[in-house]
This record gives C-alpha cells, sequence and structure tokens, in this order.
C-alpha cells in the first residue's frame, strides 16, 4: 500500500469534471493541499464548494478526473484512508438521540475495538481537547448551544485520531467571539495534532486569522491557491471584489492590528 509518507502533499486532485446533467460544475479543476496546512476555500454561492468536499470525501463520484488522499486514489479505496480523514460538516450532524460522549464513541465502536472503558475515556479526553467542558459529556445536542454543538461536531471529528480534518463552514451561525474562539481551535488543534485542515469557510475574518493558504473557486476551476497576502495583489475580478470590497478590508485591517 501506498501511505503516500515521501508525498509533501495531503490531497491532490487533478482534472476534476463534474456535472449534474447540463450543468456543468467543475472543470478540469486542480487542487492541491500540502500536509500540515490550514487550507481556506473560497468562491460565490453556488461555485461547487460542497461538490468538491464531498467529492473528495468520495461521497460524489466525478465525471473525470483523479482525487488522491495521501496518495491513495479515492476512487479506488478500499477504505483504508477514510479512518485517516475527519468531517464536521456544517451544524456539525450530531445523532439528536445519543450525548456528546455517545456522538465521540459513534466512529470508535464502528472503526476500532477498544475496550468499553477505553473508549469512554479517550472520547473524553476529544471532548477536551475540543475545548467543552467535562460535563458537556453527558449532554444531548439540543441541550448545546450552537457553539457547543460545533465544538461536538469537532470532537467527533476528531475521535479517530485522524491526520486530515475537512471542516464546511465552521464558523457560520456564531457570534464574533464565538467565531474567534473557533478559529483558535481549529489554529490550536493543527498544531497539537499535527493535521492538515481543509476548510470552506465564508468568514473573512476566519481566512486572515487561520489560513496559511486559501483557494480559490470561480469559473469552475480553482483560479488561485496562495497566501492572503498574495490574494490582494490579484487581478481576478472576483478575488478583487471579495477580498478588496469594504468587508475584506475591514478583515485585514483587523488582523494588521492584533
Ligand atoms: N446532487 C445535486 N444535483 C444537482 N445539482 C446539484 C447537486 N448538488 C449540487 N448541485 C448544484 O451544484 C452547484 C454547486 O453547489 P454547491 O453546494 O457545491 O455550492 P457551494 O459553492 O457550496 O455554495 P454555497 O456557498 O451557497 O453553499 C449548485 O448550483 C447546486 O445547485
Amino acid at each position: 500500500m501506498n501511505n503516500g509518507l515521501a508525498d509533501p502533499l495531503a490531497i491532490r486532485v487533478t482534472g476534476l469534471r463534474t456535472a449534474f446533467g447540463d450543468k456543468v460544475i467543475h472543470d478540469n479543476l486542480d487542487l492541491e493541499v500540502r500536509r500540515g496546512e490550514i487550507l481556506g476555500v473560497v468562491g460565490g454561492s453556488g461555485s461547487g464548494k460542497s461538490v468538491l468536499l464531498n467529492t473528495i470525501l468520495g461521497l460524489q463520484q466525478p465525471d473525470a478526473g483523479h482525487v488522491e488522499v495521501f496518495g491513495e486514489d479515492m476512487g479506488r479505496s478500499q477504505g483504508d484512508v477514510q479512518r485517516r480523514i475527519g468531517v464536521m460538516f456544517q451544524q456539525g450532524a450530531l445523532f439528536s438521540f445519543l450525548t456528546v460522549l455517545q456522538n465521540v464513541e459513534a466512529p470508535m465502536l464502528e472503526h476500532t475495538r477498544l475496550a468499553p472503558g477505553f473508549m469512554r475515556e479517550a472520547a473524553r479526553l476529544k471532548i477536551r481537547l475540543a475545548g467543552l467542558p467535562a460535563h458537556a459529556a453527558d449532554l444531548r445536542p439540543a441541550e448545546l448551544s450552537g457553539g457547543m454543538r460545533k465544538r461536538a461536531g469537532v470532537a467527533r471529528a476528531i475521535a479517530l485520531d485522524p491526520d486530515i480534518l475537512f471542516l464546511d463552514e465552521p464558523t457560520a451561525g456564531l457570534d464574533p467571539i464565538g467565531a474567534a474562539e473557533f478559529d483558535a481551535l481549529i489554529r490550536d488543534l493543527r498544531d497539537t495534532l499535527g493535521l492538515t485542515v481543509f476548510m470552506i469557510t465564508h468568514d473573512l475574518d476566519t481566512l486572515y486569522a487561520v489560513c496559511d493558504r486559501v483557494a480559490v473557486i470561480a469559473d469552475r476551476k480553482i483560479v488561485t491557491t496562495a497566501p492572503l497576502h498574495e490574494l490582494e495583489q490579484s487581478d481576478h475580478p472576483w478575488i478583487r471584489d471579495y477580498f478588496l470590497g469594504p468587508r475584506g478590508r475591514a478583515a485585514a485591517e483587523q488582523q494588521d492590528s492584533i
């Protein structure tokens, strides 16, 4: 098996084409995600960010092209690489009838043979790593605030000690303080667990606060992948509107003042 250890890339997408009927979403899209980086993915509404995420995860079959995660072709994956992937979908996607602890144990039950006591301790550790207080373990999702639910989603996403974490709009719906705390959590997890992070976000503050590089989807492709200070120099009209419009400038200035 190729575990891709010598490969500096965590994800390599080449020549991706996805269409729904006549509607082409991605056409000859290429993307590289480096090991250990936090990559933000931005693009207009309907530009195909979620479809790209689902395609990388193997949930959506492309019409053409290849997706490799840690050197393994997702089109032919036997599931080995799936254990190295953690995903937090929007809203956390938790089982409402289970406690937070049981939600975090769910992937462990499915994929490991840990003894029950050990599994419980491992799940409690993930809950603490996600920044939740210990007592949250016994609560159900409906008893949590929006921010706590997202943290519970993160705790479940890291249940199996993944190497890469996928986040879909992680700060959507959070107030600015909650969003900033969540940004810090993402950075801390990357640093302490050595994760690679692939994050779809519209949140300009998050992009400035945590992303090493940002990939921009426009015109059915990734038009560029670069650190933000380079994107600010781009001539692409969508990138200029997005990053150099009033909200983009405010986010950049706020970051400069920290
Ligand atoms: N299963 C599907 N069948 C048909 N069309 C689909 C399907 N999934 C997505 N689409 C279409 O693909 C396009 C891209 O959708 P996607 O959800 O990836 O956009 P997005 O960039 O994530 O948007 P947003 O920022 O609004 O969440 C949209 O026009 C959507 O309607």
